[in-house]
This record gives C-alpha cells, sequence and structure tokens, in this order.
C-alpha cells in the first residue's frame, strides 16, 4: 500500500492512500512511501533519458533531505523511463556553459553526492535502464544495485575525452576491486549487465523493473533486525574518507570542473558527441 507522494520536486504534496497524487507525475522525481515497510521508491522523472541538469539535481537533493528529515527506512531509487536509468549528467550544462550556473550545477551535483553516498538509511538502485556515467555514479551511490537484463552501465567518460573526478573513481572502487575499477575507468567500459554483475558493478539481475524493484525490498528488509544507528554509523565510518576527501576539496573541484570543461578542445568533443547523439536519435 503506497501511503503518499512525499514530495514530488519541490511541492509538498498530501497522502492520497493510492498509487499518485493528480499531478506528481509531471514531476521531476516522484517519491512513494510504502505504508507496511516505509520503504521510500524514488523515481526520477525527466523525459526522455533522465539527463541530470540543474533542476532534476535539485529535485534529488530535495528529495533526499525529505528522507532523512523523515528517518526514512530505506530508498530505492529508479527511473519513470522505460529503457533509461539516467543518460548521466546533462550534457547541455557543460556545452556553451554559463559560468555561475555551471557552478551551481556541480555544487548541487556535489550535495546529491554527499547525500546520497552519505545517507543513514539504507539505498538500493533499481536500474531499469540504461545507466552511463552521472547514472552510474547515482547508482553507485546506493548501498546495493539490483539491473534489468540488455541494458549498458558503466563510468564512459574517457570516452568522451573527460576524466572522472576522483569521487566518481571513489564511488567505483567501492563496489569493484581496484584492478577491475582503473580497468573501467581507464577505458570508459560500458558493461552489459550480465558483464557488470561479473565484475560486481551490479549485484543482481532483473527480469523487469518490477522484479527490481522486489529484489530491491529484499535487500532492504535484511536490515529489520540490525540497529539503524549501527548500521548507518557503519556504512558512514566505511565511506568516511572518501566524503572528507572531497569535503576538504569543493572548492578547488568545482574550479577544476569549470577549468576542464571549457577547454576548447573539451568543447568541440562534446559537440562532436551531441551532434551524434542527435544525428542516432533522428534515425
Ligand atoms: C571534468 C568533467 C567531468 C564530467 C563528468 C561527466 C559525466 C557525465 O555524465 S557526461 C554524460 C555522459 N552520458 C552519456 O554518454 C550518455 C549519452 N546518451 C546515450 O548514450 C543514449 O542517449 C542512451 C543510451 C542513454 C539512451 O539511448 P536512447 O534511448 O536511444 O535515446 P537517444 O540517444 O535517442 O536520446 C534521446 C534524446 O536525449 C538526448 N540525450 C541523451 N543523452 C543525453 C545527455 N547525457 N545529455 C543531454 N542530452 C542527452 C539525445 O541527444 C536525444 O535528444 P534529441 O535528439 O533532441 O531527441
Amino acid at each position: 500500500m503506497l501511503r503518499s507522494v512525499l514530495r514530488a520536486s519541490t511541492t509538498r504534496l498530501g497522502v492520497t492512500g493510492s498509487r499518485f497524487c493528480s499531478s506528481a507525475a509531471d514531476k521531476l522525481v516522484i517519491t512513494e512511501v510504502d505504508d507496511k515497510t516505509g520503504y521510500a521508491t524514488v523515481t526520477l522523472n525527466r523525459p526522455p533519458v533522465n539527463s541530470l541538469n540543474l533542476e532534476l539535481l535539485t529535485a534529488i537533493s530535495e528529495t533526499l533531505d525529505d528522507l532523512q528529515n523523515n528517518k526514512s527506512r530505506g530508498m530505492i531509487l529508479t527511473s519513470s523511463s522505460k529503457s533509461v536509468f539516467s543518460a548521466g549528467l546533462d550534457i547541455m550544462e557543460m556545452y556553451k556553459p554559463k559560468v555561475d550556473r555551471m557552478k551551481e550545477f556541480w555544487s548541487t551535483l556535489q550535495d546529491v553526492w554527499f547525500k546520497l553516498y552519505g545517507s543513514p538509511f539504507p539505498t538500493v538502485a533499481a536500474i531499469n535502464g540504461h545507466s552511463p556515467a552521472g547514472g552510474c555514479l547515482l547508482s553507485l551511490c546506493c548501498e546495493y544495485r539490483v539491473m534489468c537484463q540488455n541494458y549498458t552501465i558503466g563510468l564512459n567518460e574517457t570516452r568522451l575525452g573527460i576524466v572522472a573526478p576522483t569521487w566518481f573513481m571513489a564511488s567505483m572502487r567501492n563496489a569493484m576491486s581496484r584492478r577491475d575499477a582503473e580497468m573501467a575507468l581507464t577505458l570508459g567500459t560500458l558493461f552489459t549487465t550480465d558483464e557488470a554483475l561479473k565484475v560486481g558493478l551490479v549485484d543482481e539481475v532483473a527480469t523487469s523493473k518490477e522484479d527490481a524493484i522486489a529484489k530491491a525490498t529484499a535487500f532492504l528488509d535484511k536490515f529489520k533486525k540490525i540497529s539503524p544507528q549501527a548500521r548507518s554509523m557503519t556504512k558512514q565510518a566505511l565511506r568516511s574518507k572518501d566524503i572528507m576527501e572531497l569535503e576538504d576539496n569543493r572548492t578547488q573541484d568545482i574550479d577544476l570542473f569549470v577549468y576542464a570543461v571549457t577547454q576548447p578542445k573539451v568543447q568541440k568533443g562534446l559537440e562532436m558527441y551531441l551532434e551524434a547523439l542527435k544525428a542516432k536519435s533522428a534515425k
């Protein structure tokens, strides 16, 4: 039984007892809390591909605040798209950018990473579609990943001629062996679901979104008999080195992002990548 849509984007909505409040489907992030389990399903909802622009990142950040303030028992992150979990960062935020917005964009991505990677409540990604780059990062911030068959996932930044920030790399290293992470990051590998399972980038394979949600729920259920405080302190202790590293370097990290992305060579690369994407989608 779904109790409520906690928050959809920035608007707090009322309790309905049914699946969605009237306008929730139009929002960037839809949160539904299960009455029985207390688990929140957070659905990314920015068609066509959930590319992460400033507005979507802000909505995710606010959602994570809500869940923390409401002492959530657990979160399942998924997508409303039939074939894409998230296409990663919105390339339009990086192509011919306005520097002020770009800084806010990056700072908001950092916020999302801090809140998700360091969340006190347990988190699972139900990856029901392709999940390149920033999409993969969101799933890596979660503690467990269940992925539907026949999609791709990975940190493919080098394929775009860009370098994934160290905290992206740390998130991947937290899930996979150092050796596999190094190979994946330097090659910019986009793994198929089965390949991702083999290297430990995902934990389970699902046959459908429903199956992914069921498996994600089963993972969250494992913590029923574990003290939430002991659980979250253990998680945060294990992740604290990565978190402190970015906390200590937030401003430099933003400056580096702005510097790297505004390089003419990178701008040219992004332009060509965008053209290739558009040509593909026009076919
Ligand atoms: C120091 C700098 C560090 C920066 C770190 C960067 C991290 C990132 O996340 S960069 C983004 C990397 N993302 C990708 O490489 C994914 C690109 N997209 C795809 O490969 C595919 O779109 C897909 C597999 C995710 C989905 O394929 P499909 O369902 O076939 O959809 P289309 O390719 O037809 O795309 C529909 C529509 O969306 C536009 N689009 C796709 N991805 C992005 C994106 N990341 N940003 C902005 N726009 C994107 C695509 O161009 C199509 O647009 P229209 O032609 O206008 O319909």
